[in-house]
């Protein structure tokens, strides 16, 4: 049975002024779905997360999640909603711990505010303990070795566990869908493959999760993703599998350059 569509896109156009990052993208991911999208700098990746995930507002079409509109919803009120993300460039706080990250990343899950802090202190501190408990659980779901590190700043870091921490700190949200802006990049293919690794580990203990990657390593992208989607100049060049869709013409041309592609 073909799983439901849980996100979706339709006709999304972005235009910054004379430019047009985007036109007219329709994409659809199911439910346990790893969609991989890439293409070559510049075509609209990271336009498309910042449109699903509110940053930016499209200047026409619409995105839904689980057939609810999004266009216009603030990004910590989508985060609520089930979407969360990474970002290409580090979002960590480098000074605070390891699991002090995570749990900052349940703040759309907890109640507790800044009056709860000073006059229901008790209120506050249970939250705070679930959310403790419930960040380990986190990182030992992502890396038994990051949960090892829990109480080292982030700053200290590799670079392979920061982009651990941000996958850890991004399902602390609980999402139904997870976006991640190429999760790979800095990293040897050792890293690559301990990566890939954890998402599938990951993916596997939660088959509802349905994840989008932005991604340039090939070995990656022919690896993780179910399906692909192909974007040059903020136009869709094609969607399926891998395998299928590195053969298409247009696919090698956005890639190598047209000369490049017919000797191909
Ligand atoms: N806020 C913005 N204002 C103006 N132009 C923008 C803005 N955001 C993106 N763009 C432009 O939109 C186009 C698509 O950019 P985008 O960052 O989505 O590409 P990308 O595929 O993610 O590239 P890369 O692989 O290099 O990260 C580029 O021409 C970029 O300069």
């Amino acid at each position: 049975m073909v799983a439901p569509v849980i996100l979706s896109g339709r006709s999304l156009t972005m235009r910054f002024g004379g430019l047009v990052a985007m036109a007219e993208v329709d994409f659809d991911l199911r439910r346990g779905e790893i969609l991989g999208i890439i293409g070559p700098n510049g075509a609209g990746k990271s336009t498309l997360l910042n449109i699903i995930t509110g940053l930016y507002v499209p200047s026409s079409g619409e995105v839904r999640l689980e057939g609810e509109r999004l266009n216009g919803v603030p990004p910590h009120r989508i985060v609520g909603r089930g979407i969360a993300r990474t970002f290409q460039s580090s979002r960590l706080f480098s000074d605070l711990s390891v699991i002090d990250n995570v749990v900052i990343g349940r703040h759309s899950k907890t109640r507790s505010g800044v009056i709860d802090a000073i006059f229901r202190r008790s209120r506050a501190d249970r939250e705070m303990a679930a959310s403790v408990s419930i960040a380990e659980e986190l990182l030992k779901a992502v890396s038994r070795d990051l949960f090892e590190q829990r109480h080292r700043l982030a700053g200290e870091l590799p670079q392979a566990d920061r982009r651990r921490l941000e996958i850890a700190r991004a399902l602390a949200s609980e999402p139904k869908v997870l976006l991640l802006d190429e999760p790979s990049s800095g990293m040897d293919d050792a890293d690559t493959d301990a990566l890939m690794d954890d998402i599938r580990a990951l993916c596997a203990a939660r088959p509802d999760l349905s994840l989008m990657i932005i991604e340039h390593d090939m070995r990656l992208v022919a690896a993780l993703p179910h399906r692909v989607m192909v974007l040059d100049y903020g136009q869709k060049l094609a969607d399926g599998p891998f395998e299928e869709v590195r053969l298409i013409p247009r696919v090698q041309e956005a890639y190598l350059g047209r000369k490049a592609a017919q000797n191909a």
